[in-house]
């Protein structure tokens, strides 16, 4: 396991020494067929009960640890980031810290009371009204009924359910449900909040009025875990995280250490990342239109070739083209989306836009797009460049060209809420009296 140690300071949390939850040494396994699963089970709760019980740190047949040996710890308003692949056991430690599942061996110290928003309108019965539902969950999460009374109109004020609080759950939708199942979590002033994807579901509004009260809660003491494939949301809530792979930890440390880690692990697996100058495969006369895409590549501002750009510094992308029809000229077109933000588009940068043609002539030529200052933040990218005439007809397209954006020499200091890097000086002056 990798421990990805800060090299940065972060925001101290209120009570930076107390330890809410800690996970030592957790391992669990499970079966993958039904019929021994159930024979193991039976197996297992009558060596409970003689006290007979077989170890359970050897695998049966047919079993797998779905969990082998985690150990971390959350302290007071601090939030934690639980990353993975589907299946790298991240549910099941929530489960298990919830006290929803044993653990096979290991223990969970929990101090204070915790709230799981685990499944979509978490612990809900779906024949019971919206109401009913409220002060059932919230009394299993230890308020009594004149403390539910007391917080039932701002839950539903924060859940914007309005008339539908007297129909049943099963006539929700899922936004509904899980906007429900979020207000009455966090109205219960949970010490420990277990997050599993529930806020993926809601919209963007709703979304945001969950991180608003996720840091107000924050800043009065609650703690939280929150799971999540959206490495923005992990990267924007969470200073610390954990990197699970089939059940053990990979690293545990600062977020953003913690996500390019996962991130790198993920892409380099499934495609690779570009690096130096790459060249495209030559078209046959048929197959191409006149103009193509031969090699891209990135260079400094002293024109060498880099394997990656550097936050902060001069970069140009360079594209080689090859001209072989009369085209008087061309326009070319990047757009790059942020693998760390679900692949979303984040910059589109066209000499059609900025009313920058190319003339071209027969023959090879290099098309540059000069940047003084890369402010693309440290993480991979992937990239599409069209080779365009002025009606936006393409002659040739490279699309997913991988690539990563470095900062080596530690010049910003970025954490996971910054969108992009922005050069800047710090000055300050003082007056006398
Ligand atoms: N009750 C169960 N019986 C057998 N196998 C299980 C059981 N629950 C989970 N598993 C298996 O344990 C592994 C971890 O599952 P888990 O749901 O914790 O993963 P995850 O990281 O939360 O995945 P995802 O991102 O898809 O939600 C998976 O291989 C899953 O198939």
């Amino acid at each position: 396991m990798i421990n990805l140690t800060p090299e940065k300071v972060i925001e101290p949390s209120p009570d930076n020494s107390e330890v809410v939850l800690s996970v030592e040494g957790v391992s669990k396994k499970f079966c993958r067929d039904l019929k021994r699963s159930l024979f193991y089970g039976v197996q297992d709760i009558a060596g409970e009960l003689t006290g007979f019980r077989a170890k359970s740190d050897k695998l049966r047949t047919k079993e797998f640890w779905a969990l082998d040996n985690v150990n971390f710890q959350l302290k007071k308003g601090e939030a934690l980031g639980l990353v993975g692949k589907n299946g790298s056991g991240k549910s099941t430690l929530l489960r298990i810290i919830a006290g929803l599942i044993k653990p096979d061996l290991g223990t969970v110290r929990v101090t204070g009371r915790v709230a799981p928003l685990i499944a979509l309108g978490a612990g809900f019965n779906p024949i019971l009204t919206g109401r009913e539902n409220i002060y059932a969950n919230m009394s299993i999460l230890g308020l009594s009924t004149k403390e539910i009374d007391e917080r039932f109109d701002d839950v539903v004020e924060f859940a914007e359910i309005g008339e539908a609080i007297d129909s049943p759950v099963q006539t929700y939708s899922s936004g509904m449900a899980a906007r429900l199942g979020f207000a009455s979590a966090i109205h219960t002033e949970p010490d420990i909040l277990l997050i599993d994807e529930v806020l993926a579901v809601g919209d963007a509004k709703f979304r945001a009025k969950c991180n608003r009260k996720l840091n107000e809660i924050r800043s009065q003491g609650s703690s939280f875990v929150l799971v999540s494939h959206n490495v923005a949301a992990i990267l924007g809530i969470c200073d610390h995280s954990v990197y699970l792979s089939k059940g053990n930890m990979i690293a545990d440390g600062l977020t953003d250490s913690v996500v390019r880690k996962y991130e790198a692990d993920l892409f380099i697996q499934e495609q690779e990342i570009y690096h130096g100058k790459v060249y495209f495969e030559e078209k046959t006369p048929i197959a191409s239109s006149g103009a193509d895409i031969r090699y891209f590549c990135f260079k400094d501002i002293d024109g060498n070739i880099i394997d990656f750009p550097e936050v902060g510094e001069y970069v140009s992308f360079c594209v080689g083209c090859k001209i072989h029809q009369k085209i008087d000229e061309i326009f070319i077109y990047f757009a790059i989306n942020d693998l760390t933000k679900d692949n979303e588009s984040i910059l589109v940068m066209s000499s059609r836009f900025d009313k920058k043609c190319i003339k071209t002539q027969l023959g090879e030529l290099e098309i540059q797009l000069q940047l003084p200052c890369c402010y693309l933040r440290p993480g991979t990218y992937e990239m599409a460049i069209h080779l365009q005439k002025q009606n936006s007809y393409a002659f040739d397209i490279v699309s997913s060209l991988r690539f990563e954006i470095k900062d080596s020499h530690k010049i910003t200091y970025l954490n996971g809420r910054n969108l992009f890097y922005h050069p800047r000086k710090w000055n300050y002056l003082t007056t006398k009296y």
